[in-house]
């Protein structure tokens, strides 16, 4: 029998959501001089991602990715590690030079996602932060490789574990960001 995994923190079964935290240091995975970024609020809408081009750890299928106000996020140690993934895309995905693990992705231009920063929970030296909520970009797992008939295992297991899998983002945050643009063109009132 196979088990299906999909990533160390979500089938360890981790479940904490400590109401009182407030953010703490993202440290990435080098041994020496680690690139540290402090977040200094909550984070939001933590979730799993299927997607290729959000960080993962060794062997996980998923990602697990949530949100930060940009205005929170700072580099507060060896920051000349970090290079921008990909400068054309929306997430501006700053990684580890030396370990390739992504510390904060900022959505700097005219988006629903604007000001907000993608940021790896899992990087936190502090415990507390939510566990992840829904997964998205499911079906893109298989641009990464993964074997297509075995997807209905996926969101069989996705379900299990209390992630509702979708194929994009989930039905709230796709509602926040039609709301967005039909207030952006005038539709609805702003
Ligand atoms: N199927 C594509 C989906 C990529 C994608 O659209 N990712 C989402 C979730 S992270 C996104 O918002 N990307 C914006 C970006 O990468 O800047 C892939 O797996 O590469
Ligand atoms: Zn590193
Ligand atoms: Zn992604």
């Amino acid at each position: 029998m196979s088990t299906v995994t999909i990533h160390p923190t979500v089938d360890s079964g981790y479940r904490a959501t400590d109401a009182s935290f407030a953010g703490g240091t993202l440290v990435c995975n080098c041994t020496t001089n680690a690139v540290k970024v402090k977040v200094k609020g909550d984070i939001a809408h933590n979730h799993a991602c299927g997607c290729t081009k959000c960080w993962k750890p060794e062997g996980a299928v998923f990602s697990v990715v949530a949100v930060a106000p940009s205005s929170e996020i700072e580099v507060i140690e060896n920051g000349n590690k970090l290079a921008v993934v990909d400068p054309s895309a929306l997430i501006q995905r700053h990684a580890c030079k030396e370990c390739g693990v992504h510390m904060y992705g900022p959505v700097e231009r005219e988006h629903p996602f604007q000001g907000l920063s993608f940021i790896h929970p899992e990087r936190f030296q502090e415990r507390g932060w939510a566990a992840p909520g829904f997964a998205a970009f499911v079906s893109s797992i298989i641009e990464s490789g993964y074997e297509p008939s075995k997807m209905e295992g996926v969101r069989s297991r996705l379900k299990e574990l209390g992630l509702e899998p979708y194929d994009c983002l989930s039905p709230a945050l796709m509602d926040y960001m039609a709301t967005w643009t039909a207030k952006k063109n005038g539709v609805l009132a702003a």
